[in-house]
């Protein structure tokens, strides 16, 4: 007589499963040789039972994971040996946290924070509490004694690395500013409760005055474009709004498929749509162009975008190229380029007034002053602002 209640979906699920595939994925580019990652092994459930990826998926993972590398590399040499901040929006089980805090640039790490939907941080968090290597390198020289878990297993602050749970599509104002801007006990106010103030001071999480880069790694996508412009701008907003000659430039770069409104973007757009994900991020952005754009509108000075296709053809070494033949067979050449002129690296920065250019070290592989380049598109509003982050191999 009663049917039992059905279980509404939930319609963030599938989202927040693409986490999956990403680490699934890097996972499998990391036991076939593509790529070297300790960490992520600790952050895939059943990590021991996945099955490698295809070639043409290792080989896309290994060229979008060496692009965001090598901009991080160069946003950390513009720095110039300075503390920076790093925040990593949709971060998922993202491990870059461990690879620059036990790489050469660890001490200029001050604040590395993620962010992603609650379910996502709080298995993050289990994993990271169960495996020693992850949880020393939390910040403050290896000791755990400065990391805090709570808002019920969601967020984690340590010295350097927190993770906070959020989504990105509420409002700024209301999402990311009690966490990150406010003054008080911001985890408080994140619905951390149980949370201390690691630093047992007053400042922000995110300091305005400290060269700060944003992540957006495969997650813009997922919300509408006025939401992701709103997130965007927010934080431009915040970094504008620090006191006079105290600013800090801020980065940000972007992964994410585009171009989706051609024959190939639309039977991806229908494989997603059979698991329940929609892609309304990437429908206004149909070329390289526009992905610069979407930058600059936000109030970036300068900005440049290039497809995974333009990585591998041009700016990854002859010899790397050649030790990435031999690790499996691909032999469709041709299906593998279609697949990468849809996914880009779009990047952009703005300095604060009086920020003296070229004041960090721009040896090559810094976000430094370009030349004209074939297929790389580049916009600058800023003259003598350009900064490109590849050196042709
Ligand atoms: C494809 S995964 C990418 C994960 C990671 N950035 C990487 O590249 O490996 C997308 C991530 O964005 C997160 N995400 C998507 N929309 C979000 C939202 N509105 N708020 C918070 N996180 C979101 C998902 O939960 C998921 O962890």
């Amino acid at each position: 007589m009663f049917e039992p209640p059905t279980k509404i979906p939930d319609p963030d699920a599938p989202i927040r499963a693409t986490d999956n595939d990403a680490a699934i994925a890097r996972l499998s580019a990391v036991r076939k040789g593509y790529l070297i990652d300790p960490y992520i092994a600790a952050l895939v459930p059943r990590a021991h039972l996945q099955q490698p990826r295809a070639p043409l998926i290792n080989i896309g993972t290994y060229l979008r994971s060496r692009g965001i590398d090598h901009l991080v590399d160069g946003w950390l040499r513009l720095a110039g040996g300075r503390k920076v901040q790093i925040v990593s929006l949709g971060a998922g089980s993202d491990t870059r946290y461990w690879r620059l805090a036990n790489g050469p640039h660890a001490a200029q790490l001050q604040r590395y924070i993620e962010i992603d939907f609650a379910e996502n941080t709080s298995r993050k968090i289990m994993s990271i509490r169960k495996n020693r290597v992850l949880n020393a390198a939390l910040g403050n020289g290896g000791s755990a004694d400065n990391v805090f878990v709570g808002g019920g297993g969601t967020v984690l602050r340590a010295p350097v690395y927190n993770l906070f749970p959020a989504d990105l599509r509420s409002p700024p104002a209301t999402s990311l500013a009690p966490i990150l801007t406010s003054r008080s006990a911001a985890a408080g106010n994140a619905g951390a409760g149980d949370i201390h103030d690691v630093d047992d001071d007053e400042r922000p999480m995110l300091s305005p005055t400290l060269p700060t880069l944003l992540l957006f790694e495969c997650v813009l996508a997922y919300m509408d474009p006025a939401g992701s412009d709103a997130l965007v701008r927010w934080f431009v907003d915040y970094f504008v709004s620090a006191p006079p000659h105290a600013g800090a430039p801020l980065g940000a770069i972007v992964y994410e498929m585009f171009k989706l409104n051609d024959a190939f973007g639309r039977v991806m757009l229908n494989n997603l749509k059979s698991r329940n994900v929609s892609l309304p991020g990437a429908e206004p952005y149909r070329d390289l162009a526009s992905l610069s754009r979407r930058l600059l509108d936000s109030g970036f000075a300068t900005a440049q975008a290039v497809t995974l296709r333009e990585v591998r053809r041009r700016y990854v070494e002859p010899r790397e190229l050649q030790r990435l033949a031999q690790l499996e067979l691909l032999d469709e050449v041709e299906e593998l380029e279609l697949v990468l002129d849809h996914y880009a690296i779009s990047w952009g920065v703005r300095f604060p007034e009086g920020w003296r250019e070229g004041g960090g070290d721009n040896a090559k592989g810094g976000w430094e002053k370009t030349r004209k380049r074939r297929n790389v598109h580049s916009i600058a509003r800023r003259q003598g602002g350009m900064w490109v982050p590849y050196e042709p191999g």
